[in-house]
């Protein structure tokens, strides 16, 4: 069986005080974030925001200019980037897989995080288990067999979560992972979020979005970003608000939250 990643005493993911700046310019500045088991955050901002840049961050994928990243309780810049990002599950919507092979395949690739399969490793039984119970709660065990090629985007964006998982990460990064969906694509995709937040009450997650149609029920924190600054962050009752929402957009809406799940509108001028 794969092992887990090591549990960490404190919390899962924290950044302090964090800069970004390229050319020049701030794509991030003073931004600071804790993230402990069993939370799953939203970050929300408008276009160019800086949410992928602050998402490359706690991925592992870049540096700070200023300020601290510590992932799994290690300190960016003095860990192997490289052993820190394979307890990390990342999904990257342009997965560069251009052979067919079928989602069961795929989800297993998650534990050489590699594109194609290596030749050399065999999966063990306990990791084919493992991959085909991930594929039953992302709600694709229809298509365990289909080729990739053949996969419609919102199964493939299932698939592409089920390989992330495949190393028990801790910590799950989403970067708009209900982009280009149709509605019954994303309700699926939301309701396999639900489910795998319930059967996994440890894992953390981050999910990158604009809209908040797009937030699974079980979010439970947000941060808000603008031009790169922290409007607001803590738990969604506190955060997900229309004074709040409104301020991180620069344009008024109206929030509203009904069964659990957020929607955003224009606010009507009086
Ligand atoms: N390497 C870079 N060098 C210079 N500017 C960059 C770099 N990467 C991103 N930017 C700029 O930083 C800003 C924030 O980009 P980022 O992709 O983080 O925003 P975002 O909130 O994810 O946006 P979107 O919702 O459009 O994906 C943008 O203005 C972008 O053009």
């Amino acid at each position: 069986m794969n092992s887990a990643a090591p549990v960490p005493s404190g919390p899962l993911l924290e950044a302090e005080a964090v800069d970004v700046v390229r050319d020049g310019r701030y794509l991030l500045r003073g931004v600071s974030l804790r993230i402990e088991p069993g939370e799953h955050w939203a970050l929300l901002g408008a276009n160019g925001a800086g949410k992928s840049t602050l998402l490359a961050l706690l991925g592992a994928l870049s540096h700070p200019t200023h300020g601290t990243v510590r992932v799994l309780g290690r300190r960016l810049g003095r860990v192997d980037i490289r052993e820190l990002r394979a307890h990390l599950g990342h999904v990257n919507p342009r997965h560069p897989l251009h052979s067919p092979l079928t989602v069961r395949q795929v989800v297993l690739t998650g534990l050489t995080n590699s594109i194609e399969p290596d030749p050399f490793r065999h999966p063990t039984p306990d990791q084919v288990a493992h991959a085909e119970q991930l594929i039953a709660t992302l709600g694709i065990s229809r298509r365990i067999d289909a080729a990739w090629p053949t996969l419609s985007q919102g199964e493939r964006g299932r698939t592409l979560i089920a390989r992330a998982l495949m190393p028990r990460p801790r910590l799950l990064l989403l970067d708009e992972p209900a982009t280009g969906l149709d509605l019954t694509a994303r309700e699926q995709l939301l309701a396999g979020l639900d489910e795998l937040r319930r059967d996994h009450p440890e894992l953390a997650s981050v999910l990158v979005t604009h809209h908040l149609e797009e937030l699974p029920g079980s979010t439970t924190h947000a941060l808000l970003l603008r031009d790169g600054e922290c409007v607001a962050r803590g738990p969604v009752a506190e955060t997900l608000t229309t004074e709040l929402i409104s301020s991180c957009f620069a344009h008024p809406v109206r929030i509203t939250r009904e069964d659990g799940r957020w929607a955003a509108r224009a606010a009507v001028p009086r």
